[in-house]
């Protein structure tokens, strides 16, 4: 059934970063790769881009979790940049729509414990260094959710984040089968290109904010110091520095993470840069990065097979990528993270966190709700009243 939302109107991608905001509508012509791998799809986008067709010679969409799904990716039919995306305040939301219920999680609370502690498990027993295990929840509203309402308030609460909206068919796995509109506030570049100047900032490490200034700067200074956030975060930026020492010249690898701050956590971070070597495209750079241990895990296979054994829900576009590309090779792609899907009154929302042989349960089901908490609030769910 199509949701009222999206019924109406033409197919829509919004990404808005660093004051920037891209809004494309309708699609032209959607990339159609024979097999959805780094060569195959950087082919089929060129291509598409370099048709004689009236209309931006732009490229947006998403690919998800699983690289080797299919992902959406398409010319759209009209397109234009914004700047100052998000001015003014977020509008207080109407009280139907702010009495969130949660009526589904997957897998319940006691049931992500016991993940991780399996996790824990098969790593301390050998073979496994780090797995990022999600998990979702569903929320009800009593009227339904108005998404550009949604976008707009995540653009305001996350003034730094990668804000994503697109309207997806369906057909994309787990949640992401039916119709329905996706969208977040991401705190993570997978890959930016400015001429053949490539940046990634990977994240992982993470611990929750405080509103009092004293207990949040104390628990970033720990954060920085502390052994199992260091060792998780080590693992992303060590297979993403052999990709680039592989693929760019001049690479950069900054040999400590720094604090990087969003509204309800604060992560390690590391911003990696390089000059992309040969003529290649972003998206074989892009292939080949994803997915990154900061969402799948360490070693990868062993990582990914412990996610489709035992996570319990399938991904889908959680944990994908989404963003945009020109003909000029300028592209943005952020990991999907921090959002979730809405359909009419109903929101399913996801988030993950990295597990390595010192991780405690209960403190990676409190990450995974700290970090349901960027789209929550954005859903106007209250603090307290919905625990996610
Ligand atoms: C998997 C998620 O976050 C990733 C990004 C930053 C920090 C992470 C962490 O500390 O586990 C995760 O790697 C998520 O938000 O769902």
């Amino acid at each position: 059934m199509m949701s009222s939302s999206s019924a109406a109107r033409e197919p829509r991608f919004e990404f808005a970063s660093s004051g920037r905001h891209l809004v494309a509508t309708g699609v032209v012509r959607h990339v159609e790769p024979r097999s959805w791998v780094g060569t195959g799809v950087a082919r089929a986008v060129e291509e598409v881009l370099a048709a004689p067709l009236e209309a931006p010679q732009l490229v947006v969409g998403v690919l998800p979790f699983d690289s080797a799904r299919p992902g959406m990716l398409y010319r759209p039919a009209e397109a234009c940049w914004r700047s100052c995306a998000f001015p003014g305040r977020p509008e207080p939301f109407a009280p139907s729509a702010s009495t969130t219920a949660v009526t589904d999680r997957r897998p319940s609370h006691q049931g992500y414990r016991c993940l991780v502690a399996k996790a824990v498990e098969t790593i301390r027993s050998g073979g496994l260094d780090k797995v990022v295990l999600g998990r979702c929840a569903t929320v009800c509203a009593a009227a339904p959710w108005d998404p550009q309402s949604v976008f707009v308030r995540l653009g305001i609460q996350n003034p730094d984040a990668f804000v994503y909206l697109i309207d997806v068919p369906g057909g994309y796995g787990g949640e992401f089968a039916q119709e329905g509109v996706f969208l977040g506030a991401s705190p993570e570049l997978v890959l930016s290109c400015s001429g053949s100047r490539v940046r990634t900032v990977p994240l992982a490490g993470t611990t929750a904010r405080w509103s009092e200034p004293e207990r949040d700067e104390r628990a970033s200074e720990a954060l920085l110091e502390s052994g199992k956030d260091l060792a998780e975060h080590s693992y992303v930026v060590r297979a993403i520095a052999r990709v680039f020492r592989a693929r760019t010249d001049d690479p950069r690898i900054p040999s400590r993470p720094r604090l990087v701050p969003t509204p309800a956590v604060w992560h390690l971070g590391t911003e990696i840069t390089g000059t992309l070597r040969g003529g290649a495209s972003p998206f074989e750079l892009l292939y080949e990065l994803h997915p990154t241990p900061a969402v799948c895990g360490w070693p990868h296979e062993r990582a990914r097979d412990f996610i489709v054994d035992h996570e319990g829900f399938d991904r889908g576009l959680f944990a994908g990528l989404i963003g945009w590309i020109d003909a000029d090779r300028n592209c943005e792609w952020a990991l999907a993270l921090r959002g979730g899907v809405l359909r009419g009154d109903r929101a399913t929302m996801f988030a993950g966190a990295g597990v390595i042989a010192t991780s405690e349960p209960e403190a990676e089901l409190r990450e995974t709700a700290a970090k349901m908490r960027t789209f929550l609030a954005a859903l106007g769910g209250q603090e307290g009243r919905t625990d996610p």
